[in-house]
């Protein structure tokens, strides 16, 4: 007898379940992903305590989900290359760095956006208990 093939939905839920599962072996193994989870949470309390507009949640998402985008690309990129070169070798150690690169530069970028939404909420806290 033929082997049924699977859905069109299941083969999308076995697509989802294999995203969560390559993001949960990337939190087991990353120090710097849990991290990233910890800032994340802070920047949502602080919007709640602030009260963000709209506008600046969408900056606040935008901005987490570059900084795990860019880690979880980074961690994938770290892993093919300790398979494909456990030795030593110049262009390994160039493609972890230009990949450790990108995360920076997302943090930075993460960092400034952060620092122009939440700021005036900061100042005008210190404002109003000086
Ligand atoms: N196979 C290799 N060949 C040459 N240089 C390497 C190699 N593996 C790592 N390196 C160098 O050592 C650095 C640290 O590598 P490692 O694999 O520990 O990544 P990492 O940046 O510490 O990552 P993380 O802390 O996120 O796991 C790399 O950025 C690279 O410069």
């Amino acid at each position: 007898m033929e082997k049924q093939q699977p859905t069109f939905i299941r083969r999308r839920l076995n697509s989802f379940g294999y995203a969560l599962k390559g993001i949960s072996a990337a939190f087991r193994s990353e120090i710097n992903l849990r991290w990233h989870v910890l800032s994340a949470g802070a920047a949502v309390s602080a919007g709640l305590y602030f009260g963000l507009t709209t506008v600046e949640w969408v900056i606040v998402c935008f901005c987490i989900g570059l900084v795990w985008m860019a880690e979880l690309f980074n961690t994938a990129l770290e892993v093919v290359v300790n398979l494909v070169s456990p030795e030593f070798h110049p262009l390994a150690g160039k493609a972890k760095d230009i990949a450790a690169g990108a995360v920076l530069v997302a943090s930075l970028t993460s960092a400034i956006a952060g620092l122009l939404v939440f700021l005036p909420y900061f100042l005008a806290l210190l404002q109003k208990y000086s």
